[in-house]
């Protein structure tokens, strides 16, 4: 079987649907591919039970769609799944799931995009043909563990945080959670409040802020330089916590809103962890040298017993496993290239939506520039065409 289609989009998450949703507007004909069962799989399957949106509505809403005015300020997580699948039936997306990609190649001599992919349904092996191809299987797209001296050994239960939900089974249990991201953080406070007796691994500085602290920062960098936001910001962090460094968390010298631009690494965001380090409810420690059984030793020395562990240890991106373009639009890490704002497009046709570690907001933004691009292209394509004597009747409508 081989189909055919102009655009072949890569990925059903938030950056998928939302590049849909523009072509579609635009009239032009896209498929999308999903190697899961639905749309928005990450956020079906792979989020815990409190998960709310960090950031206003208004910078997490996709285009064309914005949430409900009536609605929280800051969206739970059932709700965001909700607004994706109407999302995706209200725009019309012409969604293929039960597709693995497994490889993508581009065809000089026919000037397009053999993509094939595995139907998870039959087994078989599809092949579509396309003029273009975003990528949009995200950088969040497979768990990361790192390796650990002894991890092999040890005798509780493991688990990476897409596959936590809540602390249920983890009352009066003594609990490690790797990792002091956004997932780490609230995953901690979870634990603690399911009476989980949870400790968490910080070893290197991190910016935490509130939420309203974002929206603050998110507002005022619409008028002033990022140098200002992030002194104001830093100052407000520091009058509302104090000093954490007395609790093991230091703050990065690089402020947190140019840190996140830089290096795509986000402040954390928090919903009471720090609190409840600072009463002692979450303990702190820094890295780990080894397992052995039980026993976990970390780098200061300090041994603790711990019967389960939480990996909040982040994601990577899987591009490069299947994309077989010479790495040139992405890195051997599966991230882009270039720079931003130039990030989202390379060369014979291809781009890449949600890659420029922006959250919801800067996929968006993605995904309206990419159809943007490809109605430009297309538009001019047709003009070539009918300039060579071959009308489309697009431009019989134009030239009229
Ligand atoms: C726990 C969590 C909370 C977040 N909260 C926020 C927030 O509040 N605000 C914000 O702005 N951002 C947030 N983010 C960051 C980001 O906005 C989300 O990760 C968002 O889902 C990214 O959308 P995406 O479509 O780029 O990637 P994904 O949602 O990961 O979608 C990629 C899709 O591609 C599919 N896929 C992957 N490989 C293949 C393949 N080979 N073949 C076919 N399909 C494939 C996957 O199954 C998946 O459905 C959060 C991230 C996480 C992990
Ligand atoms: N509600 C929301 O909006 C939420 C948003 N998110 C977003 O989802 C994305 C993914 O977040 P998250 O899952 O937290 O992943 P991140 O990649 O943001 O964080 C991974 C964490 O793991 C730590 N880590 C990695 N390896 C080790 C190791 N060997 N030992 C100790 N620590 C280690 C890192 O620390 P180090 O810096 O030391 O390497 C870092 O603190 C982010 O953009 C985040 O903001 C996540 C949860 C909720
Ligand atoms: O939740 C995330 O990690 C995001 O990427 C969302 C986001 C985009 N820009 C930000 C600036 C500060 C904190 C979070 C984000």
């Amino acid at each position: 079987m081989e189909q055919k289609t102009k655009v072949l989009i890569i990925g059903a998450g938030p950056s998928g649907l939302a590049t849909s949703t523009c072509l579609n507007l635009q009239g032009i004909d896209n498929i999308v591919l999903e190697r899961e069962d639905c749309c928005a799989s990450s956020w079906k399957k792979r989020a815990y039970d409190r998960l709310k949106l960090h950031l206003a509505k208004e910078f997490c809403q996709l285009p064309h769609l914005p949430f409900p005015s009536d609605g929280p300020t800051f969206v739970p997580k059932n709700d965001f799944i909700d607004y994706l699948d109407y999302y995706a039936f209200n725009f019309c997306i012409s969604l293929l799931c039960y597709r693995i990609v497994q490889s993508a190649t581009f065809d000089v001599s026919s000037n397009s995009w053999l993509v094939e992919a595995k139907n998870t349904l039959n087994g078989s092996t599809e092949t579509y043909v396309s003029r273009f191809l975003v990528v949009a299987t995200g950088e969040n797209s497979v768990e990361f563990i790192p390796q650990i001296c002894g991890l092999d050994s040890f005798a509780g239960v493991t688990l990476h945080s897409s596959n936590y939900k809540n602390g249920q089974n983890f009352s009066d249990k003594n609990v490690l959670v790797v990792g002091c991201g956004n997932s780490g953080m609230e995953i901690a406070y979870d634990l603690a409040d399911w009476g989980a007796q949870t400790s968490i691994i910080i070893r290197n500085s991190v910016h935490i802020l509130t939420k309203e602290m974002v929206q603050l920062g998110m507002n005022l960098l619409k008028m002033f330089p990022v140098w200002l936001v992030d002194y104001i910001v830093a100052k407000l962090s520091k009058m509302w916590y104090g000093d954490l460094n007395n609790y093991g968390i230091q703050t990065p010298s690089k402020g947190p809103f140019l840190m996140k631009s830089l290096t795509g690494r986000s402040p954390v965001i928090d919903v009471g962890t720090i609190h409840k380090i600072k009463n002692e409810e979450i303990k702190v420690f820094p890295g780990i040298k080894q397992i052995d059984g039980h026993n976990v030793e970390f780098v200061n020395g300090t041994r603790k017993k711990f019967e389960a562990i939480v990996f909040a240890t982040g994601y990577r991106s899987t591009v490069r496993r299947w994309l077989k373009d010479e790495g040139r639009l992405f890195n051997e890490f599966g991230m882009p290239k270039k720079k931003k704002p130039d990030h989202w497009k390379g060369e014979d046709g291809i781009y890449c939506a949600g890659f420029s570690s922006s959250g919801l907001f800067g996929l968006s933004k993605d995904a309206m520039m990419i159809a943007e691009d490809i109605h430009t292209l297309l538009n001019f394509e047709n003009g070539e065409e009918t300039r060579n004597g071959v009308s489309t009747s697009k431009n019989y409508q134009e030239n009229a």
